[in-house]
């Protein structure tokens, strides 16, 4: 199938008899060209569904995968892109370099660095540590890295958490754009903006999906 698909999936941490489930029997999926919003309360298991579709971490049981495959086993971010809550860039590279590090191990097309930036009010930014960026410029960074390769899933954790109400909007309109262009795009998010772009919302409640 493509998109991104997780089904029966149960996930818990620690070791042993000390292992706590935070996930039961989740199935969902995204297809190519539809954006959705996973919402739900603090600790009820949004990173948790990010970490296993961007192939963090395996499930305990049942399958993710991303166009048919799982999607640990490629590192190729033109396949499934990232936008972890601690965004995850390389402080002592310059914003551009951070942008572009999924480009340096794939063959797929780029997205230009320039038009990255002017969609994600990140002009002037290109040889800018990332250590000498505000928390915010730092999430739109991650987000422009997450759209580079127009990858074929993209998943994202709270990806407006850290911006002002016109930044939140340039990213909500990128991520539309990313889903009309094909990408099947996952957001965990609170963000009413974020819901109302969406084409569907699932919600999550004590590591449960919801019913429609
Ligand atoms: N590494 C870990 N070890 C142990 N428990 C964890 C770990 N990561 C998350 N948890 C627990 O798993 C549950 C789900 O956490 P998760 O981060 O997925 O929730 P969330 O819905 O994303 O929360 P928030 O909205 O606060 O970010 C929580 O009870 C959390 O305490």
């Amino acid at each position: 199938m493509s998109g991104l698909s997780l089904r029966g999936v149960s996930h818990g941490y620690g070791a042993g008899s000390r292992r706590v489930a935070v996930l039961h029997d989740i199935s969902l999926s995204v297809a190519p060209g539809e954006l959705v919003a996973l919402l739900g309360p603090s600790g009820s298991g949004k990173t948790t569904v990010c970490h296993l579709a961007a192939g963090f971490e395996e499930p305990d049981a049942g399958t993710v995968d991303v166009d048919g495959r799982a999607p640990g086993a490629s590192a190729d971010w033109s396949l499934v892109a990232v936008v972890p809550q601690q965004h995850g860039l390389v402080e002592g590279l310059g914003v551009e370099d951070n942008v572009l590090l999924p480009t340096y191990t794939s063959s797929a097309p780029a997205v230009p660095f320039d038009r990255l930036a002017a969609e994600l009010d990140l002009d002037g930014f290109a040889d800018r540590r990332v250590g000498e960026t505000s928390l915010g410029e730092q999430q739109r960074i991650a987000v422009a890295r997450g759209l580079v390769l127009s990858p074929r899933v993209l998943v994202l954790d709270e990806p407006t958490g850290h911006q002002d109400d016109d930044r939140a909007e340039l990213v909500t309109a990128a991520l539309a754009r990313a889903a009309h262009a094909g990408s099947a795009v996952l957001v965990s998010s609170h963000d009413p903006r974020v819901q109302r772009i969406a084409d569907r919302v699932l919600r999550l409640d004590e590591g449960r999906l919801l019913p429609d």
